[in-house]
């Protein structure tokens, strides 16, 4: 296939990436709705702009989108920027400012105001970087992950209004429906977006999507588009969503697993994920050096932890102790198996605490890298113990979630990836799409 003119023409190779970006949003803008109906590829620019003319050297225009990932950790500002050389061109993105914040504004479940506090202080950025006479056009949306969807309704619902509040007090945009609690599908959904986007997927006829793995705090979404009609017939109906973009019709197999992230699977290992009240008891763990006592905040409440002081500890129990967390808890897609994936969120953070990948760079692994890593740091606690207490106990259930829980393979790969062409690889990015086409902000 002849790359047509638009998608080459330009400035080095360097920008080549780059180049490709504001086509794609384009059409992103034009027709991302998620809807049931029939798959119809054409290759996209074709009724664009005739081969040759390509609108590079009209005048800019620049426009922003902020969105705020409140997720059960952290909380996140992403500024987009995006460029509109004329008003026949189309929108390209071109940067991102990115801050965040810890802990998650579920660690304010009883402080609802001063957990606002903190979305001001990053909004705060969002004025600095903003030209004053585009605040008005500029929208600012917060949706929130897998922290507020574990606090009851009222608490969640008070951080949620505080917040708000903030956002009606800036100069921004503030659409209807600017903060919420975000539907775990899209979560998945809205990232497969942001990865498939980034890495140029979206556009042409061979579309070779990538599955993708996110792994926070709280929930864990796993999100592909399903090659093997098998697939369809034998997922669970809801883990099934289309939506209809690029002339295209894609049908995603989607879930998030609340209870699955990180920090909430330590909490189930312990066996106080759930517990009414847990103050002053003790959870004790073989994942954990044996003469470890210590405490823990999560989602606004202390845990006491500690190690089997004179129980076993190591690998083998550990993962025995993991294996309860997930064994049987997860859909295990059979086309999976085989496939590779990108991994983002924790699996990339304990890869770099691991020295598996590098911090800039991110890297290729295989399932059984994170294995081979659990059995050494488990089996060596004493010599890891100035990292985190619970690396062990982490390992090992990144590598139960990945074979036991999903059903991958030993050798199935993982593309690690934190960013592409300098952009976050968070769902953030597809949920600002999704924003500026429901707006009709396309200049
Ligand atoms: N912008 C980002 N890009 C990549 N990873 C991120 C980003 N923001 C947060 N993370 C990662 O997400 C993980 C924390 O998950 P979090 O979003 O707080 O929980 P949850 O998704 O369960 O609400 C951490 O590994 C953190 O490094
Ligand atoms: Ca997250």
């Amino acid at each position: 296939m002849t790359a047509h003119p638009c998608l080459t023409s330009s400035s080095g190779s360097g920008r080549m990436a780059s180049s490709r970006l504001p086509i794609l949003l384009a059409l992103v803008f034009s027709s991302f709705s998620f809807v049931h109906s029939h798959s119809n590829r054409v290759m996209w620019f074709q009724d664009l702009f005739p081969p040759n003319v390509c609108p590079i050297n009209a005048k800019a225009n620049t426009f922003y989108g902020i969105m705020f990932d409140a997720g059960s950790t952290g909380t996140r500002i992403h500024i987009y920027t995006f460029v509109q050389k004329s008003p026949e061109s189309l929108p390209e993105l071109e940067g991102e400012i990115f801050e965040s914040v810890k802990p998650g504004l579920s660690a304010y479940a009883d402080q609802p105001e001063k957990g606002a506090e903190t979305v001001k202080k990053l909004l705060d950025m969002a004025i600095d970087a903003v030209p004053p006479h585009l605040w008005k056009k500029t929208p600012v949306v917060l949706k929130a992950t897998a922290g507020l969807r574990l606090l009851s309704e009222e608490k969640a619902q008070a951080l949620l209004l505080e917040v708000k509040e903030v956002f009606e007090e800036s100069p921004f945009l503030v659409p209807e429906d600017s903060v919420s609690i975000m539907d775990g599908s899209y979560e998945g959904i809205l990232a497969w977006i942001t990865v498939n986007f980034l890495t140029g997927q979206l556009s042409g006829q061979n579309q070779h999507t990538v599955g993708t793995l996110d792994l926070g705090g709280a929930s864990t979404q796993i999100t592909f588009l399903p090659r093997f009609e098998e697939t369809l017939k034998e997922s669970p109906g809801d883990f099934l969503t289309s939506f209809e973009m690029f002339n295209s019709t894609y049908k995603l197999y989607t879930h998030s697993y609340l209870g699955f992230g990180l920090k909430a699977a330590r909490l189930a290992t312990l066996g106080a994920l759930n517990m009414e009240a847990v103050d002053g008891q003790m959870f004790r763990s073989s994942c954990l050096p044996k003469q470890l006592e210590a405490e823990w905040h999560f989602g606004g409440v202390k845990y006491r932890y500690g190690g089997n002081k004179e129980g076993e500890t190591g690998f083998k129990p550990c993962y025995l102790e993991v294996l309860k967390v997930v064994k049987g808890k997860l859909h295990q897609p059979d086309e999976i198996r085989g496939s590779s994936f990108y991994a983002f969120s924790y699996y990339y953070d304990r890869a770099v605490d691991t020295n598996l990948i590098d911090y800039e760079q991110g890297g290729v692994l295989e399932v059984r890298d994170f294995e081979r890593k659990a059995k050494e740091v488990c089996d060596n606690m004493e010599r890891y113990n100035s990292a985190s207490p619970f690396l062990c106990m982490d390992l090992t259930y990144i590598t139960a979630l990945l074979k036991e829980g999903f059903g991958f393979r030993d050798n199935t790969l993982l593309q690690l990836t934190k960013k592409v062409n300098n952009i976050e690889t968070s769902w953030t990015l597809g949920a600002t799409f999704h924003l500026l086409q429901s707006l009709g902000i396309t200049y």
